[in-house]
């Protein structure tokens, strides 16, 4: 399964002007600041705008070429939508918002897909009810439960969870992730939360003013220390694949390996998965030329400095290769071991005598690591 997009629209005020592939099933995150052309793209492929040139594909299923006069109708695109404001049929039951699409659709799920959906959504109680009697978590599971019986061949969601608070979006994300992980369709996922693509995403595409700024795996693109002044809220940091090596409930703890180092996490309740990923904020690291005695902190990592940017401001980037093995600058490169970044002020830099290639610490508290279950 894969999208292609390559689009041109000039909107007066506004220039779109984005191309990207998505190869593989899974989760990419469409990140930008506001008006950088998030929802016009997402329009462009559900068919509600019309780009003026290029062309826009899901497999081999082409839905826009403009030399060759294509232009797929909405109803035969195969895209699941979910929008921030659900647009559910006020005067229709949960059970008829949830089937409306998937009736006259010639491409039905079986029976047994479309029960492990209404399954996994949890939403059997709510079949009689009208959506004004659904809270806003409840609503947004019937939108994804509507896109999804629709039998898509991709899955757009333009800011699923942003009008919702805390409590509902993590009862949301679940099922997110159960997507992510159980239905082989690619998802196009907008959203401004760095949090959410540290979790849920597997790739990343970062627009800014209408253009594709860059592309690339999720562990890559948040890496990127250059793309950190993004609108202020590009917070650069790492992400980290990681593997539950014990649990200690009692002390509240969860233990982790990565790159042959040891990690410890808050406790991890869900441990219906050994595996984890981690995003740890550049922000929340700090250097030390040697390992610090007597600290709270929990994570003291040996690593090689491999990259300082020096940018303008009071703060610099570290990047760092875990190790302090001769070549462990060059294994970072060559067999993918494990980076991460911290930011420190150009003071602290200085101080420590930061150089590429030198032997130091990084050190991390638990409670800055964001730790998410993931089966993959
Ligand atoms: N129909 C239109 N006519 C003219 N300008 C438009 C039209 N639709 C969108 N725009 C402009 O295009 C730009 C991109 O808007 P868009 O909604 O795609 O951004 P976005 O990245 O989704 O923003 P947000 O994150 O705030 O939702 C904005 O400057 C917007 O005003």
């Amino acid at each position: 399964m894969s999208i292609g997009v390559n689009v041109e629209r000039n909107l007066k005020t506004f220039q779109l002007s984005a191309e990207f592939n998505i190869p593989e099933p899974g989760i990419t995150a469409l990140f930008g600041p506001s008006g950088s052309g998030k929802t016009t793209l997402v329009n462009m492929i559900a068919g509600l705008v019309r780009p003026d040139r290029g062309h826009i594909q899901i497999n081999d299923h082409v839905l826009f070429e403009h030399s060759r006069g294509i232009n797929l109708p909405v109803r035969k695109r195969r895209v699941g939508c979910v929008f921030q404001d659900n647009r559910l049929f006020p005067h229709k039951s949960v059970r008829d918002n949830l089937f409306y699409g998937a009736r006259r659709n010639p491409h039905k799920l079986p029976q047994d897909e479309q029960q492990a959906i209404l399954e996994m959504l949890d939403i059997w109680d709510l079949m009689d009810r009208r959506p004004n009697l659904l809270s806003g978590g409840e609503k947004q599971r019937v939108a994804l439960g509507r896109a999804l019986l629709s039998n898509p061949d991709v899955l757009l969601l333009d800011e699923p969870l942003s009008a919702l608070d805390h409590a509902r979006k993590q009862e949301i994300l679940p099922y997110l992730e159960w997507l992510r992980d159980h239905r082989k369709i690619p998802i196009l996922y907008v959203t401004h939360a760095i949090d959410e693509v540290a979790r849920l995403a597997d790739h990343m595409v970062i627009i800014d003013q209408g253009k594709t700024l860059a592309t690339g795996s999720v562990f890559d693109m948040l890496g990127r220390t250059d793309l950190a002044p993004l609108a202020g809220r590009f917070d650069a940091g790492t992400v980290l694949a990681a593997r539950i090596v014990s649990r200690d409930p009692k002390a509240e703890v969860s233990f982790l390996e990565c790159g042959g180092q040891r990690l410890v996490v808050p406790y991890l309740g869900r441990p219906k998965s050994n595996r984890v990923r981690l995003h740890i904020r550049a922000r929340d690291v700090m250097i030390a030329r040697t390992p610090p005695h007597d600290i709270s902190a929990n994570n003291i990592i040996p690593v090689t400095v491999t990259k300082i940017s020096d940018e303008p401001g009071d703060t610099i980037d570290v990047t760092m290769c875990f190790g302090q093995d001769a070549d462990a600058t060059l294994l970072a490169e060559t067999s993918g071991r494990p980076k991460i970044h911290a930011r420190i002020t150009k003071w602290s830099g200085s101080r420590l005598k930061l150089q590429p290639h030198q032997k130091v610490f990084a050190v991390i508290k638990s409670v800055t690591v964001n730790g998410q279950l993931r089966d993959r």
